[in-house]
């Protein structure tokens, strides 16, 4: 249970300022997250991690000499936007090149790819390596969809060493790959875990149960069992490990290896000492040498009851980068000697968003756009439990807060851009990079990218007809396709986005206003998203376990739905087809005219 917050909505915005103002010898606040308070040498390539708040010591709590250049910090289970990703890693580089490095979950790699993209447009080469070490969370033979859980740290530290030693961006991707191909882990929870001001938790475990193989979000696990003694739990842990030996590895006996036991939030360290006793006994009895072990909280999940053992299998360079220094506000080792601190006037805030010129005819839609966002929130709002509830069946359970954050971050964008005089353009565009920086997740980012989409299409000078409107919405869904590489029948927003934009061009093709295409459109999204119970998930967190999806809707397809039937009477009153009363007149629209 999480008792001590303010608004839950500030949580981790508070949370990040506490943490810095704590540890303000090691890192600095930059927009987005943190980065060392140290000065790097030029030229040196920085390691910058990321990824949802709730998992402390994960990831600004390993930033700081040794490992981490700095940290772009999500929202609560929720990837940190590719906004917050670009304004870490631009605060941190220092002319090598960035690595970036996050757990292997939906919404980073979207937001990370997209960051990794914009950083390479602005001239800093940067390059991606995803963390998968979870061998319960996919087959080994598609061990490049496991999730990341704590052998991010292994592959952070050997990344950032090699760094340190003066390794160039291609050779420290080259240790950061070998790293997770030489890391696996095996996790288990006894309880779920409760965020901050919810009244439930996000998700359970049965009492007196063990959720085998269960994600650090909840994601379902491969088995459920009684609770074992610590020393059954042991031979369940290093069994599962030993059967899967890298590459590389021909036998356990003679490797040495670099051990984790890593308590997930509220297993006590003295209970984990007593599992580990039995951990390195029988490590030991396989012949392994342990070098270096870390037993404590390296990558948790707020309050979840849960213990995970990673197996770091060395080689002569890995096992360098292993033992090697590392002083940050949540992990030391060794002596690293102390770096000069930077002045705080280096790392400069980032500028506010000037509002550009717009007409009154751009500015009428933008009001149109904002009630618009309104009604949005509303539906979310209503639906927010729901919504978590379908997400939770093979996901994470957390589309409804994510959707609910990104939204009212968007809309409260749109209110003031509105309010500042801004156009159609300039709102939409300012509301999907609010949705996406508070929201994070795969849905924050390709929520995000539609707003930006249709943003573009109304531009800021004319009064956007129904041809602009639909032109707007075919952008945003070619831009989510392309961007998340999904496509209709794999069970994701697609199913629903495909069908509304089809329907709505067709409709205002064939000469129909507005509203009746937009209506058509949305019934054409809902019944599609109704049908998405029948499909399996190939895309996204929901795909480990897809069986269990099926006879449930997709989350994303279910929302998408519900949002543009919510939008419904806000263009019929836009065309004063229906009086602020509820009374319907017989107008035909033309666009949308406020
Ligand atoms: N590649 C993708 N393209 C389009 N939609 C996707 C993709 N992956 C996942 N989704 C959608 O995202 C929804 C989950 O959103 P969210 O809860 O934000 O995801 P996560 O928690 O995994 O980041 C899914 O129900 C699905 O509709
Ligand atoms: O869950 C996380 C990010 O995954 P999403 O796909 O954004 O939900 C975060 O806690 C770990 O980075």
């Amino acid at each position: 249970m999480t008792r001590l917050f303010n608004d839950p909505a500030d949580f981790a915005d508070e949370m990040i300022d506490g943490f810095v103002a704590a540890n303000r010898n090691q890192v600095r606040r930059v927009t987005g997250g943190v980065v060392r308070s140290t000065r790097t040498p030029e030229g040196t390539v920085a390691l910058v991690i990321g990824g949802g708040s709730g998992h402390y010591p994960a990831f600004g709590g390993i930033v700081g000499q040794g490992l981490a250049h700095g940290a772009a910090m999500g929202n609560l289970f929720a990837s940190p936007s590719a906004h917050q990703v670009e304004s870490v890693a631009k605060a941190a580089q220092r002319g090598g090149g960035v690595l970036l490095s996050y757990g292997n979950y939906a919404g980073d790699v979207l937001h990370f790819t997209q960051a990794q993209d914009a950083l390479n447009a602005a001239g800093i080469p940067t390059r991606s390596v995803a963390v998968t070490d979870d061998i319960s969370s996919a087959p080994l033979a598609e061990k490049h969809k496991r999730r990341g859980i704590a052998g991010d740290l292994t592959v952070f530290k050997s990344a950032a060493a090699a760094a340190e030693a003066g390794y160039d961006l291609d050779e420290v991707v080259r240790v950061a790959t070998h790293a997770n191909e030489r890391t696996r882990s095996f996790g288990v929870a006894f309880s779920g875990c409760t965020l901050p001001g919810a009244t439930e938790p996000l998700f359970t475990v049965p009492e007196g149960r063990m959720a085998v193989g269960m994600g650090i979000h909840g994601e379902p696990g491969i088995d459920e069992t009684d609770v074992p003694t610590a020393d059954e739990l042991a031979t369940l842990l290093v069994s599962s490990l030993l059967a899967e030996l890298p590459e590389g590895v021909s036998e356990a006996g003679g490797a040495r290896v670099g051990v984790i036991l890593n308590g997930l939030g509220s297993v006590k360290y003295e209970e984990l000492f007593v599992v580990y006793r039995a951990v390195a006994a029988q490590l030991e009895a396989a012949g392994v040498d342990i070098v270096d072990p870390e037993v404590g909280e390296v990558v948790t999940s707020f309050d979840m009851a849960g213990v995970s053992l990673t197996l770091f299998w060395l080689d002569e360079e890995l096992e360098g980068f292993w033992a090697a220094g590392a002083d940050t506000p949540a992990y030391r080792k060794g002596v690293v000697a102390a770096a000069e601190q930077l002045d705080p006037s280096e790392l400069v805030a980032e500028t506010v968003a000037e509002i550009p010129e717009s007409t009154d005819a751009s500015r009428a839609a933008a009001a149109v756009v904002v009630e618009a966002l309104d009604a949005l929130v509303q539906v979310i709002d209503t639906n927010v439990e729901e919504l978590g509830r379908i997400d939770a069946v093979a996901g994470d359970g957390d589309h409804g807060i994510g959707m609910q954050r990104g939204a009212r971050a968007a809309v409260t964008s749109a209110h003031a851009a509105a309010d500042a005089g801004a156009g159609a353009h300039t709102v939409l565009h300012l509301a999907g990079d609010a949705w996406a920086d508070r929201a994070g997740g795969t849905s924050g980012a390709l929520w995000g990218l539609a707003l930006r989409s249709v943003g573009t299409a109304l531009g800021d000078e004319v009064a956007p007809g129904r041809t602009d409107v639909a032109t707007g919405v075919q952008a945003a869904v070619d831009g989510i396709m392309s961007f998340g590489k999904a496509e209709v029948g794999q069970k994701t927003m697609v199913d629903a986005l495909v069908p509304f934009t089809t329907t709505l061009s067709a409709a205002v093709a064939d000469g129909s206003d507005l509203v009746t295409a937009w209506t058509a459109a949305a019934a054409a999204a809902s019944t599609a998203a109704a049908e998405t119970a029948d499909l399996l998930p190939k895309m996204g967190r929901a795909r480990p376990h897809a069986e269990k999806s099926l006879g449930t809707v997709d989350a994303g397809a279910y929302s998408f739905g519900l949002i543009v039937t919510a939008i419904v009477p806000v263009l019929e009153r836009a065309a004063g087809t229906t009086a602020p009363d509820g009374s319907t007149s017989t107008t035909t629209n033309e666009g949308v005219h406020a």
